[in-house]
């Protein structure tokens, strides 16, 4: 497996995938998926003692086994490769269903396992939604490697877990070293939550 490009050189942008789907071998993807399942069922259950215990031995385990496979940064997966998800399991999965420019949407649907209470998504996971896509347009093709200075999200209602809500993000203004960037979350014609973002492109010494 080789490193396909470096996120740390000059010119460097945060769109260009580190890894490519044929990098990660058939199962990558779908044992991820796997685990997405597994994260909103678990936190939809109430377990029984016996089978608590088997879980905690089977993850001590499997945590066992990924010791001998860590890498450095630059190395990992995780985030750093084009497939729904980005290979990570921390954002929400999302599908992109307009790619342009200066413009994004898609569609999510935030499983149980980011309930906050009374079937409403837990507020913290809207600003990480938000930071991944506002974050993939300040980074996108051509654009070089910005960071967010701030994310001000509005909740304007309820976000509803389980149901399927559409997301739009687009570059308001550039300014200089400035990205001003707006979206919005919503569920049918309700808005659910806005975000005024800024993202600061690097100056050639920072990371
Ligand atoms: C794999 C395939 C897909 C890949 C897709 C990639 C998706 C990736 C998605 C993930 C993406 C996730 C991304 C992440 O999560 S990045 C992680 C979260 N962000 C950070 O950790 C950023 C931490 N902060 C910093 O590093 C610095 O403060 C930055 C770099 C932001 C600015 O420090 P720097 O020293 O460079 O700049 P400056 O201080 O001279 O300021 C310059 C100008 O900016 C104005 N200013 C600064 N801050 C603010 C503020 N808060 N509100 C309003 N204005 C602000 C300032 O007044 C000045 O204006 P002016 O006086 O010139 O007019």
């Amino acid at each position: 497996m080789e490193v396909a490009s470096a996120s740390a050189e000059p010119g460097r942008t945060w769109n260009s995938p580190h890894w490519t789907a044929d990098d990660i071998g058939p199962d990558f993807a779908p044992m991820l998926d796997a685990m997405r399942v597994f994260h909103h069922r678990l936190a939809g259950a109430r377990l029984p003692d016996d089978l608590t215990e088997e879980m905690r031995g089977i993850f001590e385990r499997l945590g066992e086994r990924l010791l001998e496979h860590q890498v450095p940064e630059e190395r990992q997966i995780a985030g750093r490769i084009d497939i729904p998800g980005r290979g990570q399991l921390l954002v929400p999965n999302y599908e992109l269903d307009a790619v342009e420019p200066d413009f994004l949407a898609g569609r999510l649907t935030y499983g149980r396992h980011f309930l906050g209470r009374n079937g409403a998504v837990y507020g913290g996971a809207i600003p990480l939604l938000f930071d991944s896509v506002l974050g993939r347009l300040a980074n996108g093709p051509g654009r070089p490697a910005s960071r967010t200075a701030y994310l001000h999200v509005d909740y304007r209602s309820i976000t509803p877990i389980e149901t399927e809500l559409r997301f739009t993000a687009e570059v308001a203004r550039q300014e200089g070293r400035k990205r001003f960037i707006r979206g919005t979350l919503s569920h049918g014609g309700t808005l659910c939550a806005d975000v005024d973002a800024l993202f600061l492109v690097l100056r050639p010494h920072q990371r």
